[in-house]
């Protein structure tokens, strides 16, 4: 299945709009989320695992102790595509806000 292209600025603007606990620019959609505790913050990185393989999109991950900090960008796209966007909303239906 070919894979989407990068938004457009004004697309990108549209989507951060509903994404409230994302930032995010040309180079990609972030988030940061503390969980109780470590093994908390790994388990949280393996469901949203599943739901990068079944998407065939994957994030990009940094765990520091409990805190997580994800970045979705579309590698093949060169910025953030649809992907993104649909995997920032499946991430959010995991993480506590
Ligand atoms: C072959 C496979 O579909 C590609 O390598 C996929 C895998 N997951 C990916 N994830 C992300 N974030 N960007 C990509 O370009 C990408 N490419």
């Amino acid at each position: 299945m070919p894979r989407p292209p990068r938004l457009s600025p004004d697309e990108l603007s549209a989507a951060l709009r509903g994404l409230p606990l994302w930032s995010g620019d040309a180079d990609g959609l972030r988030r940061s989320v503390e969980l109780p505790s470590f093994r908390d913050a790994v388990a949280a990185i393996v469901s949203i695992a599943d739901v990068a393989e079944e998407m065939d999109h994957h994030p990009d991950v940094d765990l520091r102790w409990r805190t997580l900090h994800l970045t979705l960008v579309s590698h093949s796209a060169g910025g953030v595509s649809d992907l993104d966007v649909e995997l920032a909303r499946r991430i959010d239906r995991l993480l506590p806000a």
